[in-house]
């Protein structure tokens, strides 16, 4: 199948503090987020300016992804939308329907199965498409890459680099947690295209036991993190900061945080983590470090283009683990029958 554009689609983030509200107004739209979580938000964003480094960090991402692409010859043209704030995917397709374009191959920016990780890019596609209305470009959305040998090489490189910020006596016995957004328990039951339920948890520890393995870790922990929603509502757990005092309390006297659950250092990563879960670690005397997330490696757009090449040259897809490739369908179409 020919394709003629590639659309990069993301979460979005504010870019001043005006932004702030009506951003998150768009986030948690028909969400059931109590207001008392979303002040608390919002002066997350405000401690930086209002300026989420997301839009800043995607337009680093894509000019690499472009760069790359130019280098293998191949000519697709790149577009930028995102789910809930400027530039919005509706005028994106908007804008490639204008241009021309007939049918488009869709990168979201996460890497896992479930309702945000994935349903919720295929519902935004499909949004888009109906705003747009006759003339909207075909749009194919490519596959989860969890298990990609890229994600997971470059996964453990920044958490070797982490572990050298150290101090020399604190490495070997430090322990390797990784982190990923924490979703509601009802969510995470939610099966993958084998019919199993917690399909993005299930993702999230086997692409966690991938980076270990490779890099021949004593042992390590998957926790979770920026849990939102009503407190009587029950998330994944541990929280990232509940865990170290845990360690804590066991004696271990440093950590390596690797955020394996985000694809750049967006506000989550450096709210969450640089500030709260290492403030917990100096409060204890806790060894601290906290690896970069993939998108500043030159590996996260040359997946991206090995994704796309899955789909224009039918090369094979390159992934570690033995769980079902999911997330591809047209038009925002669920990826199988009861998916995510
Ligand atoms: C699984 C997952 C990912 C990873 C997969 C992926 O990357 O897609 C992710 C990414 C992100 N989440 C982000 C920001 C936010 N997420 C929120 C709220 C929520 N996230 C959820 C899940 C996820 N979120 C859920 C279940 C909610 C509750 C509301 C709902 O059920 O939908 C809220 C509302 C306030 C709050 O309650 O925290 C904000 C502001 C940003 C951008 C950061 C920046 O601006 O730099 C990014 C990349
Ligand atoms: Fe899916």
């Amino acid at each position: 199948m020919s394709f003629d554009a590639l659309l990069y689609l993301s979460f979005g983030g504010p870019e001043g503090p005006e932004e702030v509200r009506p951003f998150l107004e768009n986030v948690t739209r028909g969400r059931g987020v109590p207001p008392e979580r979303l002040d608390e938000v919002a002066e997350h964003y405000l401690h930086f300016g209002g300026v989420s480094p997301i839009n800043r960090l995607n337009r680093d991402i894509m000019a690499e992804l472009e760069r790359q692409l130019a280098a293998q010859g191949r000519e697709l043209p790149l577009y930028f939308g995102n789910r809930n704030w400027h530039p919005m995917v509706e005028d994106t397709v908007g804008r490639m329907a204008e241009d021309g374009v007939r049918r488009a191959l869709v990168f979201a920016t996460s890497a896992w199965g479930g309702y945000s990780g994935c349903k919720q890019y295929h519902e935004d596609i499909a949004r888009a498409r109906a705003a747009v209305g006759e003339g909207a470009p075909e749009l194919v959305k490519l596959r989860q890459f969890f298990d990609h040998p890229l994600f997971v090489e470059a996964n453990a490189d920044a958490i070797r680099r982490a572990t050298e910020q150290l101090p020399a006596e604190l490495r070997e016995q430090a322990r390797l947690v990784f982190t990923a957004h924490s979703i509601p328990e009802r969510a995470d039951e939610q099966p993958g295209p084998d019919g199993r339920p917690h399909w993005y948890s299930r993702q999230v520890a086997e692409a966690a036991r991938l980076v270990a393995e490779q890099l021949g870790a004593q042992g390590h922990d998957v926790v979770w993190q920026s849990r939102s929603g009503p407190p009587e509502v029950p998330w994944l757990e541990p929280d990232i900061v509940d865990h170290i005092e845990a360690l804590h309390a066991k004696g271990v006297p440093a950590v390596v945080v690797s955020p394996i659950g985000f694809v750049s250092d967006h506000l989550e990563v450096i709210w969450d983590l640089d500030n709260e879960a290492k403030e917990k670690a100096e409060e204890l005397g806790v060894g601290f470090a906290r690896a970069a997330t993939v998108g500043t490696d030159p590996r996260y757009p040359e997946l991206i283009a090995e994704l796309v090449s899955e789909h224009l040259d039918e090369a094979a897809p390159r992934k570690l683990s033995l769980l079902p490739a999911a997330g591809c369908s047209p038009n925002g179409e669920p990826c199988a029958p009861g998916c995510c």
